[in-house]
């Protein structure tokens, strides 16, 4: 059988990619989504977005639910100051094994765990398994049904803390409506809407970004 997309995508990242270069590996993923052909990521318009806000907010600790081939991972981790970390979970065990290769050959492999599993079985989790008390930043990028459960374990499992930002991918494209109705009309997040578009097209997306008031 031939090869998968996000395999194409990581020979892709090792044929026009620099070792140890997180802006040649976005670069090069970014050309062949756009030229060669679509897929998943947040890519560069959004990604700006991405970078403003991660520069903004500075975390120590980021929870990534959706890695799928690392691009995101590879935007967020090469912001991340010395000492802070990136935890990301995968669903999907082939995705899993592409994204540790390409976060490697960015040189981000000390700053990012990739998580294997299911974001409801893992989060209630994630205190024990890695011993933190809470994340500073959370982007949810998985299950576009699964934003609002995830939210809500994220409050019960006490892994949000006054001030933690969470920023969603594609709240209007597939979309996520029921995460909209739960963030902009609860008390305990300030939220905001960054208009964009889809990755690598001219269709309407954007990032909805929410403070936690704990
Ligand atoms: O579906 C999307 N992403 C989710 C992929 C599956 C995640 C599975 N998964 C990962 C971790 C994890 C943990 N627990 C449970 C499940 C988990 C997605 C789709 C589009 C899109 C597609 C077609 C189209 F025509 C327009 C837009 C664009 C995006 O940017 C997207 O992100
Ligand atoms: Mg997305």
């Amino acid at each position: 059988t031939g090869s998968s997309r996000p395999q194409r995508i990581l020979k892709a990242v090792q044929k026009n990619a620099t070792k140890g270069d997180p802006q040649s590996v976005i670069s090069a993923i970014d050309y062949y989504c756009r030229h060669k052909e679509w897929a998943m990521n947040v890519g560069d318009d959004k990604g700006l977005i991405l970078d403003s806000v991660l520069t903004e907010v500075n975390p120590s600790m980021a929870l990534e639910l959706g890695t799928y081939c690392g691009y995101s991972s590879v935007r967020i981790a090469r912001l991340l100051s010395p000492n802070s970390k990136l935890i990301t979970v995968e669903f999907n065990p082939a995705f899993a094994a592409i994204a540790r290769q390409i976060i490697a050959y960015a040189g981000l492999q000390d700053k990012v765990t990739i998580v294997e599993g299911a974001s409801g079985d893992l989060i209630p989790k994630m205190k024990e398994r890695f011993g933190l008390k809470s994340f500073d930043f959370v982007f949810l990028d998985h299950w576009k049904d699964r934003y609002v459960p995830d939210t809500k374990l994220l409050e019960d499992c006490g892994l949000l803390r006054k001030g933690t930002v969470l920023l969603a991918d594609n709240v209007i494209c597939p979309g996520a409506p029921e995460y909209l109705k739960y963030v902009r009309n609860n008390p305990r997040y300030e939220s905001r809407y960054y208009p964009s578009v889809l990755e690598y097209t001219k269709a309407e997306d954007g990032l909805e970004k929410s403070v936690f008031l704990g």
